[in-house]
C-alpha cells in the first residue's frame, strides 16, 4: 500500500462542550480530533490519497478512530498499537472569545514514538510528509521523530509540510520559538496562523512574516489571515486571497480543514492560489458544525459553494 499524502501526529478523541454545565447532561459531544487526524480525514474527504501516521492505544478510543479512518478513506498501515499507554483525549469548551482545548493526552501512546519506529520507506515513496507543531510538543521522542521524519523526506525527495498549530498549554514559549524556527529552515512549506506567527516572531505584518520566514529557509509560506482570507510567499511571488465570511457555529478544526485541503491540491497538481482558493472556501463551511472532523465538506460540496460565491 502506497499513499501520496502522509500526516504524522496524535489523533485525540474529542468531548465538544455543547450547552453550559447544567450538572444535569449530556453537556458533550463525542466526536474525533487531533490536528493530524483532522488534516488526514479532510484530505481524503478532497479525494487524496492519504494514511495517517501515528500510535493508538490498545482501548475503545483507538478502536473507535481505526473505524473512522477506515470509513474515510484514510489508509491506515502505518499505525501501530501501544498495549499500556491510551489514546488521547481532549475536551472542547466555548465562551465569547471562541473555542478552548483541555488536554488529557500525557504519556499517550502517540507521545512515546521514537525515530527508529519511523517508516522510512513510505516517507521516502509519498509526494509529501505533512508534520505540525503540536507532534513536536507532545514529547522529546515525538519532537525528535519529526526531525528525522523530515530528514528522510528530504533524502526521498518528498515534499515537507509544516503547520506551526502553537499550543502554549504543550509546551513554553522559548521551546517552542527555538523548535519551531529550527523546524522552518528544513521545510518546503510552512503554515502559520498571523497570531501565532506574531507571538513567535513578534511581528504582526503578513509581508513582515512571510519574509522572516522565507529568510529562515522555508521555500513557501502560507500565512493564514483569519477573516481576511490567506496569502502565500516564496522567493520569486506572494499574493493574498479574499476570506469568506459565514456565520461560524465551531471554529474546530478550521486550520486543519485548511491544511488538508491545501495540500490535497497542491499534491493534485494544482496552483498555490487555487489551492489557497479552494483551502479557504472548505475552512470556512468546516465551522458550521461542532466538532473538527464531522462538518468537514466534501469535494462537491465545496465546489458548489465556490461556485455560488463565484470563487
Ligand atoms: O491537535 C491537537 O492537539 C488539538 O489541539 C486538537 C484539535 O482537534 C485540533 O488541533 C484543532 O485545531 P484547529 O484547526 O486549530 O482548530
Amino acid at each position: 500500500m502506497t499513499a501520496e499524502i502522509i500526516s504524522f501526529g496524535e489523533p485525540l478523541f474529542e468531548f465538544n462542550q455543547v450547552k453550559e454545565y447544567s450538572g444535569e447532561g449530556p453537556d458533550y459531544l463525542s466526536g474525533f480530533g487531533g490536528d493530524a487526524s483532522n488534516f488526514a480525514c479532510c484530505a481524503a474527504r478532497q479525494g487524496a490519497s492519504v494514511a495517517i501516521l501515528t500510535h493508538l492505544g490498545n482501548d475503545v478510543f483507538g478502536n473507535k478512530f481505526i473505524d473512522l479512518w477506515e470509513k474515510e478513506g484514510v489508509q491506515t498501515h502505518l499505525i501501530e498499537r501501544n498495549a499500556i499507554a491510551p489514546t488521547g483525549i481532549y475536551f472542547i469548551s466555548h465562551d465569547e472569545q471562541g473555542h478552548h482545548f483541555s488536554f488529557a493526552r500525557k504519556g499517550s501512546a502517540a507521545s512515546q514514538i521514537t525515530p527508529e519506529q519511523l517508516p522510512a520507506d513510505a516517507i521516502r515513496a509519498a509526494k509529501l510528509f505533512h508534520v505540525t507543531a503540536i507532534t513536536q510538543a507532545i514529547s522529546t521522542s515525538s519532537c525528535d521523530s519529526v526531525f528525522k521524519g523530515i530528514e528522510i523526506a528530504k533524502e526521498g525527495g518528498t515534499l515537507t509540510s509544516f503547520d506551526t498549530n502553537l499550543r502554549l498549554k504543550l509546551w513554553d514559549l522559548n521551546r517552542a520559538r527555538g523548535i519551531i524556527h529550527e523546524t522552518a529552515r528544513l521545510v518546503d512549506f510552512i503554515m502559520p496562523s498571523v497570531d501565532e506567527a506574531e507571538v513567535l516572531t513578534g511581528l504582526s505584518d503578513p509581508d513582515k512574516i512571510c519574509d522572516f520566514y522565507l529568510n529562515l529557509g522555508s521555500k513557501n509560506v502560507i500565512l493564514k489571515l483569519g477573516k481576511e482570507g490567506a496569502m502565500y510567499a516564496t522567493a520569486s511571488e506572494r499574493k493574498r486571497v479574499a476570506g469568506n465570511p459565514v456565520e461560524a457555529i465551531d471554529a474546530t478544526g478550521a486550520g486543519d480543514c485548511f491544511s488538508g485541503s491545501f495540500f490535497t491540491n497542491v499534491v493534485a497538481g494544482k496552483s498555490l492560489e487555487d489551492s489557497l482558493k479552494y483551502a479557504n472556501a472548505a475552512a470556512a463551511l468546516t465551522t458550521q458544525g461542532y466538532g473538527a472532523v464531522a462538518p468537514i465538506p466534501t469535494r462537491d460540496q465545496v465546489e458548489t459553494f465556490m461556485k455560488a460565491r463565484d470563487i
